[in-house]
């Protein structure tokens, strides 16, 4: 890769768009992304792991255009809910789910364990932080001339929060909150999300894999 060159990224995720074209920006690499591909079929994230959803988004836009794709599968992972939503984050509320939807079933599920928990932690302006948690990202870039893989993976602790805060980021960013920073993850400009991500770490690692040249 060298400046210049257009990314393609296998997603549909508005928020992955903008966070790749930030990160690939700063390297002087533009981003496309399946917005500008509407007529390639959705692809069936059937798999049990992020990296197996990640390989097959990647395999399957790479062989259908031809050319290397990058693809990102991640997820949310709260512990005290047995590491749910997982892979199945996306789809977390069911049929037609949306970012929105997702959040509110979150609540819910967080709001039990509100209920088994008497004291749960505070933040100074009264919200509970209900459990740990993690967002993890596996990415996956295919080749298809090479018909190899290169992959990474980046994953950030944080705590779930009872109510939202921040509207930046997207998905269960307003939930996310980061100690270090004293503020949710939508409380976060994307310079200083892409910092911290797992996003953010996934691409550094995978950028020390790739050769990316003047
Ligand atoms: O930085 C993040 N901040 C907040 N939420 C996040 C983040 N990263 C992933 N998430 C959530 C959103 C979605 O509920 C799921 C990803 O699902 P995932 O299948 O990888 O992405 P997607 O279906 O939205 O787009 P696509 O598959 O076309 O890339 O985890
Ligand atoms: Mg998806």
């Amino acid at each position: 890769m060298k400046r210049g060159d257009t990314v393609v990224v296998a997603t549909k995720n508005a928020g992955k768009v903008r966070e790749f074209a930030h990160a690939f920006g700063k390297l002087g690499m533009q981003v496309v992304s399946m917005f500008d591909y509407p007529n390639l079929p959705d692809v069936l994230e059937d798999g049990t792991t992020f990296a197996e959803n990640a390989r097959k988004k990647a395999k399957t836009v790479a062989e259908a255009l031809g050319l290397p794709v990058l693809a990102d599968d991640s997820g949310l992972q709260v512990t005290r809910l047995g590491g749910e939503p997982g892979v199945y984050s996306a789809r977390y509320s069911g049929e037609g789910a949306t970012d929105a939807r997702n959040n509110e079933k979150l609540l819910q599920e967080l709001a039990r364990l509100t209920a088994e928990d008497s004291e749960p932690e505070q933040l100074a302006d009264g919200t509970k932080l209900l459990s740990e948690a993690s967002f993890i990202c596996t990415l996956a870039l295919y080749d298809p001339a090479a018909e190899a893989f290169i992959e990474s993976e980046g994953l950030v602790n944080g705590y779930m929060m009872d109510r939202p805060r921040g509207s930046g980021g997207f998905g269960y960013d307003p939930l996310f909150y980061l100690k270090s920073q004293g503020r949710s993850m939508a409380e976060l400009t994307t310079e200083e999300k892409q910092a911290i991500s797992h996003r953010g770490t996934a691409l550094v690692e995978l950028l020390k894999k790739i050769a990316v040249s003047e």
